[in-house]
């Protein structure tokens, strides 16, 4: 196991989603002050909306931040899948309502998620180098980002010589196709948060520091960028 995984601990989550979020805000609030923009990738599904409410009131220049997403479901925001609906409703709200967001579904290619991969990775670059703060997720399979188990393109996700910023991803329970930042690009930033809720995410983490092989092991052994993982029941 990468020694430099940090493991935190709330009593629940509403503790859990105001410490996060005002950590990230404070990372966000010193890349500003430091280089005069902060980027920030957020994972999509149910966990973050707690942590996006308390996000979007924090008291930052949020004029000069620049949101995208970790993953994306190859679904328009009208879809109740969309993550970027959610990051829409949640986060890009309030204080936060400046800052700029960069969607990774193109509707250009509503049809074809590999046709849109060249735009959007160049989209997703010009964001620049390295993210300031990158929050993943976790599924109950064992997924993060939208590297899923079994999926068609998951090994070259992985690869951490990759040189691609975004892949397309097909999978058994991955529902639509997905695009997702390699994971080389994940771990292009000056702090990766793991945001995990639950007792059965906690089994499935300690599967995995215990050696199970599940895409989130990836991130957890791997020895290039620090983790933070942040968990409550
Ligand atoms: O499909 C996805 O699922 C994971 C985990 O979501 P959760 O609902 O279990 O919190 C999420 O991190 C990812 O961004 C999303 O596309």
């Amino acid at each position: 196991m990468n020694a430099k995984v940090n493991r935190h601990e709330f009593a629940d989550r509403l503790t859990l989603g105001d410490t996060l979020a005002k950590d990230i805000a404070g990372k966000l609030d010193a890349a500003v002050k430091a280089r005069g923009k902060a980027s920030l990738a957020v994972s999509g599904g149910g966990t973050p909306k707690l942590m996006f409410a308390v996000l979007a009131e924090q008291e930052i220049d949020w004029s000069k931040v620049s949101i995208t997403l970790v993953d994306e479901r190859w679904v328009d925001e009208s879809s109740d899948r969309s993550n970027a609906a959610l990051v829409k409703h949640h986060l890009i709200a309030h204080e936060a309502h400046v800052a700029t967001f960069l969607p990774l579904f193109d509707k250009a290619h509503a049809d074809d998620v590999d046709a849109a991969l060249a735009d959007v990775g160049k989209r997703v670059d010009a964001l620049g180098k390295p993210f300031d703060v990158v929050v993943l997720g976790m599924g109950p399979d064992g997924h993060t980002a939208s590297f899923f188990p079994g999926g068609d393109h998951l090994a070259q996700a992985l690869d951490l010589d990759g040189k691609q910023s975004v892949l397309s991803m097909r999978a058994d329970g991955a529902g639509e196709p997905r695009i997702t930042l390699s994971l080389p690009r994940v771990l292009d930033t000056r702090a990766l948060y793991l945001h995990i809720e639950g007792n059965d995410k906690k089994a499935i983490l300690d599967k995995v520091i215990g050696g199970e092989d599940l895409p989130i092991a990836a991130v957890l052994k791997q020895d290039r960028t620090a983790v933070d993982v942040y968990w409550s029941p």
